[in-house]
């Protein structure tokens, strides 16, 4: 019998007042991986994890979490952690106090770790958090995050003025942390290029739908840059999915969804065309611009009819 899956949804919906915040979302994510939630600001990133955490509820759908609906279900959310950008701690809570609760709530709490961490953070232990800086405040949340070692933890852009030291220790510690103790990870993140090596699964949204849901090696070389004579980048890539556009003047510049063969490669050449790897950000903000004017073409095409 296979696994149990950590997270699985079935198309789920949530709509507020005149905004599809998720429109049809359909996802299965296995234990024990790190998965990368990506997408505009607005995306509705924040809204999916909110109802797996059960903070939230759909308007339509199903979301279970290691097959149990989240909603007001306590032993399930016992499993979880979800730390969000906006998180709140009681008034006049000092940082030390911070993580004594969260040490009581979460069963697995690794106090060693966390100390670990608030030494690589430099975190003022006896400070109120509402005297810390931006940057503390999120490391407050990083530290809960791991040191919790739920089963699954949602960290939602949990990077808010972090500097580049501190988001490099995050996702360092990270790492080494998760291959001691596996658990599943979901990260949403807009440092898109910054994650990308940590990430073992990608899931894209966008508006509300899911436009990419890929293992991250399959990503790599997924799609490729092509730069020359517009005649011959539009020969070339021609019978290809294209996911983005550029012209100036006879030049053009195209993105496709190929992996190409050496001997595509050495035609390219032939043809005097460049031929660049597209990076996992470009290729989710190329996918997220087809993806938009796909839909806008659409509606154009509906308010035709
Ligand atoms: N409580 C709410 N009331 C009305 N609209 C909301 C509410 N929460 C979210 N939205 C809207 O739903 C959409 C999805 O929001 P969500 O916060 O899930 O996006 P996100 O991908 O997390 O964005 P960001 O990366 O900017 O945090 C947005 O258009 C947002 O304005």
């Amino acid at each position: 019998m296979s696994e149990t899956p950590a997270i699985t949804t079935r198309d789920l919906a949530k709509t507020y007042k005149d905004v599809r915040a998720l429109d049809g979302v359909s996802l299965n994510l296995a234990p024990n991986r790190i998965y990368g939630l990506l997408g505009r600001n607005g995306a509705g990133k924040t809204t999916l994890m909110s109802i797996l955490t059960g903070q939230n509820f759909a308007d339509r759908g199903t979301a279970e979490i290691f097959g149990h609906t989240p909603f007001e279900h306590d032993p399930t959310l016992a499993r979880l952690c979800f730390i969000r950008e906006s998180q709140k701690y009681p008034d006049d809570f000092k940082v030390r106090q911070a993580f004594s609760a969260a040490a009581i709530f979460f069963e697995n709490w690794n106090e060693q770790l966390a100390q670990d961490l608030v030494k690589a953070f430099n975190l003022p232990l006896n400070r109120r958090i509402k005297k810390l800086s931006r940057g503390q405040l999120s490391a407050v949340g990083v530290i809960i995050g791991m040191a919790s070692r739920a089963e699954i933890t949602f960290f939602d852009e949990p990077y808010l003025g972090l500097d580049a030291v501190a988001r490099q220790i995050f996702y360092d510690r990270l790492v080494e942390d998760f291959a001691q103790h596996p658990r599943t990870i979901v990260l949403s993140s807009h440092l898109i290029d910054e994650v990308a090596n940590l990430l073992e699964h990608v899931i894209v949204i966008d508006q509300g739908r899911i436009i990419i849901d890929s293992e991250a090696e399959d990503l790599q070389g997924a799609a490729v840059t092509v730069t020359g004579s517009a005649q011959k980048v539009e020969e070339f890539i021609a019978g290809y999915p294209v996911i983005h556009r550029d012209a100036l003047g006879s030049l053009a510049s195209i993105s496709i969804r190929a992996r190409l063969t050496a001997e595509q490669r050495a035609r390219a050449q032939i043809l005097g065309l460049e031929l660049s790897p597209v990076s996992l950000q470009q290729l989710v903000v190329r996918s997220t611009l087809s993806s938009q004017s796909d839909r806008e073409q659409t509606t154009e095409r509906q308010a035709i009819k």
